[in-house]
């Protein structure tokens, strides 16, 4: 008889003694320990309800039943059948669950090198103010926008401050998909208690995208509980996504009231201005010799995503690379020449709400008006619909431009429109119809 084998049997008797016959059947006696080391002894159990009920009621009593006859304590660890674990998965066994190992800060992404504009100024501002006193004034911080307009890196410019005050400081900075990844590895790895530990215990949370949460409910669960333990503890969580909380579709009523509790803020597309600054900065930064002439031109191709600034300017510098010429506005121009051509055709809610009305023989004013009559009230929405399907603006500012209206009104057209689309082949047809056109 192996030393796991007779442990086990003694540590069986022990229970049979102290417990009913009913308990022990089936409770206790469908449990087998499975591996003994030093220190950890696994369990495995058939059901979850084994598990917790071990754990909560069981877990002492193995423990001194254990130490009693080893000599020595361990700690238990109970597996699932069939489920996923280290020590019988040889390789993975150099695998450490992903929670443990921190994305770091990028250093770049600090409050230095950001450029402040009008579209950011406020959720710039309100950065630095939680950076300066986090957990304190608004917690948590949702910041949302547009891709590529600036969110990351004010967020981890929080946590770069942070650090540089205390560098002590616990500073977590997941994607909403790392912290999905995160939970699912510690469900299958038995290691949800260790997971809970590391991130109530952090001092900031920065968590990334997170409109990825949408639909996935036990992920939503954990971090209610996360972010619970957080704020209660007046630890400071920062958010980012790319629409209000509210927006966020199959997002718990619970999880967007508590997003509100802090301060929620936009960023919108950067100015002319701004987009010239952004530049600007980067080629002082690079040491890069690159006149403003050229900046301007730059600046004036891209207007909506600045991380497709940044892309252009690359674009040119390497063209001017390839070629030996020196960098100006018709060597840009020719370097461009594609993504010039892509911001020719970039899509406007005011083109939608055009070709919209011309296709279905109304007009632009029938689309932003009041009116309710069937004929005007369809292409609307559908005009709706397509704002949020071809551009990258959020509902209020779809309703804005549609004389106007609540975000509610826009949210309601769309669900309408979506769900007109599972039954309807000809509005799936005119739909078709409509983005070809439209992108053309
Ligand atoms: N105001 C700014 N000043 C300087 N650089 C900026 C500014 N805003 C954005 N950038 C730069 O633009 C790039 C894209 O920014 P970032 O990744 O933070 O955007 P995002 O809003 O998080 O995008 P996504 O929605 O794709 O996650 C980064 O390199 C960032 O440093």
């Amino acid at each position: 008889m192996t030393e796991l084998d007779s442990l086990w049997e003694a540590i069986q008797n022990s229970f049979r003694q102290d417990t009913t016959p009913v308990t022990f059947d089936t409770l206790i006696a469908p449990a087998k320990a499975i591996s003994l080391s030093q220190n950890q002894l696994e369990i495995e159990v058939p059901t979850p309800v084994h598990r917790d009920f071990w754990r909560k009621n069981l877990n002492t009593q193995l423990k001194d039943f254990a130490q009693r006859e080893l000599g020595r304590s361990i700690e238990p660890r109970y597996i699932l059948e069939g489920e996923f674990t280290y020590t019988n998965k040889k390789d993975a066994e150099n695998t450490t669950p992903s929670f443990e190992m921190d994305t770091p800060l990028n250093p770049h992404y600090n409050f230095g090198t950001f450029v402040v504009g009008e579209g950011n100024k406020m959720a710039h501002a309100a950065a630095f103010a939680v950076a300066e006193s986090p957990g304190s004034l608004y917690n948590p911080l949702f910041i949302y926008g547009g891709v590529g307009l600036g969110k990351t890196h004010l967020m981890e410019a929080i946590g770069n401050h942070m650090l540089q005050v205390n560098p002590k400081a616990r500073v977590k900075y997941v994607t909403s998909e790392d912290f999905t990844n995160d939970y699912i590895n510690a469900i299958r790895n038995n290691t949800t208690e260790q997971l809970r530990e590391e991130y109530r215990n952090l001092d900031l949370l920065l968590i990334d995208d997170i409109q990825f949460l949408a639909n996935k409910e036990g992920t939503q669960l954990e971090f209610f509980n996360t972010f619970n333990a957080l704020h209660d503890r007046k630890k400071q969580i920062v958010m980012t996504s790319d629409r209000i909380p509210n927006e966020i579709p199959e997002l718990q009523d619970r999880l967007v009231s508590r997003f509100r509790w802090g301060l929620t803020v936009e960023i919108t597309p950067p100015d002319l201005e701004t987009r010239i600054a952004i530049l600007r900065s980067k080629v002082e930064e690079d040491h890069i010799d690159i006149g403003n002439d050229t900046l301007n031109y730059i600046a004036g191709q891209i207007d909506t995503n600045i991380r497709e600034l940044e892309g252009a300017l690359t674009k040119v510098q390497a063209f001017a690379n390839l070629s030996g010429d020196r960098i100006t506005p018709s060597l840009a121009s020719q370097a461009l020449k594609g993504l010039h051509r892509a911001a020719n055709t970039e899509i406007t809610i005011a083109t939608i709400q055009k070709q919209v009305a011309d296709f279905y023989n109304i007009t632009q004013s029938d689309i932003l008006g009041k009116k309710r009559v069937k004929q005007i009230v369809m292409p609307r929405q559908i005009a709706m619909y397509l704002s949020r399907e071809l551009t990258d603006s959020s509902l209020p500012k779809i309703g804005n431009e549609f004389g106007g209206k609540d975000h509610t009104t826009v949210l309601h057209a769309i669900d309408k429109i979506e769900a007109e689309l599972k039954k309807d082949t000809d509005l799936q047809n005119e739909i078709t119809k409509l983005k070809a056109k439209l992108r053309s």
